[in-house]
């Protein structure tokens, strides 16, 4: 008896901490918002065991990694108050392990949903693979992939503001170059290359980039996507 008390407590004590994560972490409240409507809109498709079983694994990966993050938050807490750079370290690191499971369920809804609302490429994944959208959505995972990485080697700026090199441009070039592609239409493009122009000219006025930086986010973003085109065009 004693030990099914236990048991039971120590069940008890799992949801407190679940509640706990819920109830004080806005991204967790963001996860289960995305997850239930992932899982209501699943309802409406024919998915197959394999498929329902990775939703699954997929949405707990993120609710537990965020889980962890908290738990780690939590005791760096109650060890210091004080900035520490190993404080940042632990933090950092297990903010990060968050973000890579939530890019993965991305990925997964992505191959998942994207084909079954696309009538015209219905169940016929070759098609989806050579589909405009799918290459532009690779492209610019890629691109941003890229940047990323490379503001990593460099050392210089955060993910997303700043460093070497510019990231806004990259995309925004990226974009271009699918839109270029895809219309095969020179107004559109001479359109779109404004656009992306403006994008990297903003990035120098507001002093976030150099010109140089921007320069060579333009000609990732752009190389990138033409490479992706003409491989898989
Ligand atoms: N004691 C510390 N020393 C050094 N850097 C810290 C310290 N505490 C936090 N940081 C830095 O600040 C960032 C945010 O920390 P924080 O504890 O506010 O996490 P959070 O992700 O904002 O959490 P939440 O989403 O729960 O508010 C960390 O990723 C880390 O880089």
């Amino acid at each position: 008896m004693n030990r099914v008390r236990k048991l039971l407590e120590s069940f008890n004590y799992a949801f407190e901490g679940i509640l706990y994560a819920f109830k004080t972490q806005r991204n967790m409240k963001i996860h289960f918002g995305v997850a239930i409507i992932v899982l209501v809109m699943s309802l409406f498709f024919d998915l197959s065991r394999l498929e329902i079983l990775l939703l699954f694994s997929t949405i707990s990966m993120v609710i537990i990694t965020e889980m962890i993050n908290t738990s780690i938050e939590t005791a760096i807490d109650l060890i210091t108050d004080k900035y520490h750079v190993f404080a940042k370290i632990a933090k950092n690191v297990a903010a990060g392990a968050v973000l890579i499971a939530a890019i993965n369920a991305v990925i997964v809804a992505y191959l998942i949903f994207f084909h079954r609302f696309n009538p015209l490429t219905y169940g016929v994944l070759r098609q989806v693979q050579q589909a405009p959208i799918h290459m532009t959505f690779i492209a610019l995972l890629i691109v941003v992939f890229t940047v990323i990485f490379v503001k990593g080697l460099t050392g210089k700026g955060t993910a997303l503001k700043g460093g070497m090199p510019s990231g806004h441009s990259a995309v925004a070039f990226s974009l271009f170059t699918a839109i270029t592609f895809i219309s095969e239409n020179m107004l559109l493009a001479t359109l779109s290359l404004m656009m992306a122009l403006l994008v990297s000219q903003s990035r120098v006025e507001s002093k976030i980039h150099t010109v140089f930086e921007v320069i060579v986010g333009a000609l990732l973003g752009f190389l990138i996507t033409i490479v992706i085109f003409q491989v898989f065009g």
